[in-house]
């Protein structure tokens, strides 16, 4: 039997096209056809901060309502830009095999960075980081708000805008800018469309949560023999580790603008259960943003507050969720400069029941 060709919808953007190739690429080693539909969204005409623009969703959105009316069978998201909460009717159906989770600084060489430096970002969690890494080499780093798509923003580096760039090792790689040699945790050296660049460890800067990984969404009602060629191009390791990530999180009642880094990793695998490890930054100027009564509380404790946990689960959001809850109340009894009373918790529950399990 012959399918009819899988519609793949996604961004306009290069690198959401890209995306969709790589997509479509797997698809095809299946024997399986498809077709892009490109798909405008918020976020690619609205030339705002994301952290302005607020809401969530802005990249996602549209490409979820082209799903739900049936004018495409498959969403290819970047699973860092889906927002945690599900959507009635829509599954993640796979997370293939995850591309570097890394970030990258591009314009500059870790060993280059001076006192003053200005780099352009618009996600605080790479301000925050980029912050703390200045603490530790004792030079002031200035993170500098930028955004557009990749290669504008590395443009902005040519045109002075900025000294350098933070960038995601995985949209480097699929648009063909970053060589697949680049290894290993240290951070290692390399350069991109001419400029010098390094790939940052993990130690220096966590990913985003997801970050690399591609989110393959359809409709509960895609008929069986397509919904099972899209499943069959998920990577079990690559979902988990995700997934415990978004889980940590969506506890944290928080979104792809918090300041939030985190990476889980399957150490292994015993039956249905699963050794996990999650590393986590939180910056403290996330608790600015809970709900009223920490208002007049912690905001003005500056720094990062850094997670490490390891454990045996078969609920990778759980995982997540309950690294993240522990978190949370180590964060908020912190003692407070400044004599500040401090609440007990958060005003409500975290909710951590809003992704789909594996
Ligand atoms: N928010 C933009 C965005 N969404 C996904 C990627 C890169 C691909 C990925 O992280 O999976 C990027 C660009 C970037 O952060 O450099």
């Amino acid at each position: 039997m012959t399918l009819d060709p899988i519609r793949i919808g996604a961004r306009r953007s290069p690198l959401a096209r890209a995306q969709a190739d790589d997509v479509a690429a797997l698809l095809g080693a299946a024997g399986v056809p498809s077709v892009f539909v490109g798909i405008t969204t918020v976020g690619d005409v609205d030339g705002r901060a994301l952290t302005e623009i607020g809401g969530t969703g802005v990249f996602t959105s549209a490409v979820r309502e082209a799903l739900a009316d049936g004018r495409i069978d498959l969403a290819v998201h970047s699973l860092k830009d889906l927002p945690t909460a599900p959507v009635d009717g829509l599954v993640l159906a796979a997370v293939p095999p995850r591309e570097d989770t890394r970030d990258v600084l591009v314009g500059l060489r870790l060993q280059d960075l001076r006192d003053g430096v200005r780099i352009g970002t618009g996600a605080p969690r790479r301000a925050v980081q980029l912050i703390e890494l200045g603490h530790r080499l004792q030079i002031v780093i200035e993170p500098v708000p930028i955004r557009g798509n990749v290669d504008s923003r590395i443009a902005k580096v040519r045109a002075g805008e900025c000294d350098a760039v933070l960038l995601a090792a995985a949209g480097l790689r699929r648009l063909g800018h970053l060589p697949d040699t680049l290894e290993g945790s240290s951070n290692s050296e390399t350069v991109v469309n001419g400029l010098p660049a390094s790939v940052l460890s993990e130690e220096l800067m966590l990913p985003a949560p997801g970050q690399g990984a591609l989110a393959l969404e359809t409709h509960e009602s895609l008929s069986p023999p397509r919904a099972n060629a899209v499943r069959a191009l998920n990577d079990p390791v690559s979902r988990a580790e995700s997934l415990a990530e978004r889980g940590f999180l969506a506890a944290l009642e928080a979104g792809c603008t918090a300041p939030v880094g985190a990476r889980a990793f399957v150490k292994s695998v015993r039956g249905m259960s699963l050794d996990l490890t999650l590393a986590a930054v939180i910056g403290r100027t996330y608790l600015s943003n809970l709900s009223e009564p920490t208002k007049s509380g912690p905001t003005a404790t500056p720094g990062l507050f850094r997670l490490q946990r390891r454990g045996a689960t078969e609920d990778p959001v759980q995982f997540g969720a309950a690294a993240a809850r522990e978190a949370l109340t180590e964060l908020l009894d912190e003692p407070v400069p400044d004599g500040h009373v401090q609440r007990a918790g958060p005003a409500s529950a975290p909710n951590t029941e809003r992704e789909n399990p594996l």
